[in-house]
C-alpha cells in the first residue's frame, strides 16, 4: 500500500448546557466540505502526533488546552482522486472555551451537536466517527 494517503485529527468536543457539541470546520476551497480539524501525517511524525500539530494549525488549539481521551482511536478510509486515504480520529475536550482561529485552509467554523454535525459533514464515514464517539461521551 505504498500511495496509501495517511492523515489524523482530533475530534475535538465542548460541552454547553450539558449538550456535546463538536468543533466543524468547512474548507475554503471546493467542494467546500466540513470535517474535525486534520490533516497528512508529515514525514518522520506519528498520527497522534499529526493530530494534535493539525489540530493547533487548523483552529489554534494547542494540546495544553485539550484533554484527549484514553479509550478511543476511530480509522476511516475512502478515496481521493482514486487513491486511497486513510484518517485516524482521536476525541479531544477542549478544556476552555476559547476561541478558534482558523488558517487560510478554512472559511468557516461551527460547534455543532451530533445532528448537526452529521448534516454538516454529509459522509457516511464521518457520521460513524460521530455516533461511535457520542456513545463514547454517553457512556
Ligand atoms: N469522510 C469522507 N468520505 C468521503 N469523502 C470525503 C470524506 N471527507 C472528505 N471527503 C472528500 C472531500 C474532498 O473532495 C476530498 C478531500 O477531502 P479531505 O479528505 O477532507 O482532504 P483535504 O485535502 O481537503 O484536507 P486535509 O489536508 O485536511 O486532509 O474528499
Ligand atoms: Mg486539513
Amino acid at each position: 500500500m505504498t500511495d496509501l494517503v495517511r492523515a489524523a485529527g482530533l475530534l475535538v468536543y465542548r460541552k454547553h448546557n450539558d449538550q456535546i457539541e463538536y468543533l466543524l470546520l468547512q474548507a475554503s476551497y471546493e467542494p467546500f466540505h466540513w470535517t474535525p480539524p486534520k490533516g497528512h501525517v508529515d514525514p518522520g511524525e506519528d498520527e497522534r502526533e499529526a493530530a494534535i500539530r493539525e489540530t493547533s494549525e487548523e483552529a489554534g488549539i494547542t494540546s495544553e488546552q485539550l484533554e484527549i481521551r484514553d479509550g478511543f482511536k476511530h480509522e476511516m478510509h475512502y478515496n481521493v482522486k482514486n487513491k486511497p486515504k486513510r484518517v485516524i480520529y482521536w476525541i479531544a475536550h477542549l478544556k476552555n472555551d476559547q476561541e478558534v482561529v482558523l488558517s487560510h485552509e478554512h472559511q468557516e467554523k461551527k460547534w455543532a451537536s451530533l445532528e448537526e454535525a452529521i448534516k454538516l459533514s454529509k459522509y457516511a464515514e464521518m457520521e460513524k466517527l460521530l455516533r461511535e464517539a457520542q456513545a463514547f461521551l454517553e457512556s
